[in-house]
């Protein structure tokens, strides 16, 4: 199932707001998703994975609106009618142990509706080698290890051939080469559909996404394509031979020259910025500052 066109909008979410107690981790978001892969990228608690549960209807909002395909997924019909052509991947996606790789799909699949057992089969084989587990589908999923389990997770996302694809962190806890194969899925999977990915690797979002949106402590601070945010810190990045007391960041890199997003003084050698250093130009480094 896919959209049509590339200027289809899959999903618009308009105004949410949503309070967890005295906590407001959504704060008036607003976005469009069409097809292709967006990147969401946010320091730790900007409200990434509360964003991710609304548009996957797993959370109500307090205010605003979300609409999918046309419904109103704040009603019954619309939040049933995009379930049916969603994907979800959660952060933490809850295995029974001692179910296979392929009995935890098909469970999936059972519950995605797929209830004719020959085609629901054929289904789950289809995704566990969309993913590369042809081989370890009899395996259990706790003698897997910890990059299989998140193959296996992603493979239940893709039962159904979904629409909209919703992705929390999927390559966390990858190693490079596992971070590479899922980055060629995402780009195939992207073409025909909405892929919403929420992430903290930067170079995932500089090689994959069309739409890079910023969210910091419940707001959207950006959205644009992953160049667009590295040009916010043009002019921003320097390099020099000592560490930058006032910059915003500032560190010694490998090759033992200093480099600096912030302020450059007069002079400055700069340098190139990149996807991360627009980045630190937005969001609020008072609460992620780590001291050196
Ligand atoms: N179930 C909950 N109950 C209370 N507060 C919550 C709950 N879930 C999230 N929060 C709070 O809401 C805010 C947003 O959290 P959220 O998990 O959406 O952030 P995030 O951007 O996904 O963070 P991370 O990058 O660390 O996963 C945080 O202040 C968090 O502590």
């Amino acid at each position: 199932m896919t959209l049509s066109s590339a200027t289809d909008v899959a999903v618009r979410a308009d105004g949410v707001v949503l309070r967890y107690g005295r906590t407001t981790a959504l704060d008036g978001v607003s976005l469009s998703l069409g097809t292709g892969v967006t990147g969401l990228l946010g320091p730790n608690g900007a409200g990434k994975t509360t964003l991710l549960r609304v548009v996957a209807t797993a959370v109500r909002p307090d205010a605003g609106s979300v609409t999918a395909f046309g419904h109103d997924v704040l009603s019954g019909p619309g939040r049933l009618a995009l379930r049916r052509r969603l994907g979800y991947l959660p952060q933490d996606p809850g295995f029974h142990p001692s179910f296979t790789a392929f009995e935890f799909v098909d469970y999936v699949a059972i519950l995605k509706e797929l209830t004719v057992r020959s085609a629901r089969h054929a289904e789950v084989r289809r995704v566990l080698n969309q993913v590369g587990l042809d081989a370890q589908r009899g395996k259990r999923m706790r003698a897997l290890s910890g990059g299989m389990r998140q193959r296996v997770a992603l493979a239940a996302a893709l039962v159904g051939d979904p629409a909209l694809l919703i992705l929390d962190e999927p390559t966390v806890g990858l190693d490079p080469e596992q971070r590479m194969r899922f980055r060629e899925l995402f780009a195939d999977l992207g073409e025909d559909r909405a892929v919403l990915l929420s992430t903290h690797q930067t170079e995932d979002v500089m090689s994959l996404c069309r739409t890079v949106v910023v969210i910091d402590q419940g707001r959207v601070r950006f959205s644009g394509t992953p160049s667009d945010l590295a040009g916010l810190a043009a002019g921003r990045v320097w390099t020099s031979d000592a560490r930058a007391p006032g910059a915003l960041a500032s560190w010694r890199t490998g090759t033992g020259n200093h480099r600096h997003v912030g302020d450059p003084p007069a002079g400055a050698v700069l340098l190139e910025p990149t996807i991360e250093d627009g980045y630190l130009t937005l969001v609020d480094l008072r609460t992620t500052e780590v001291q050196p």
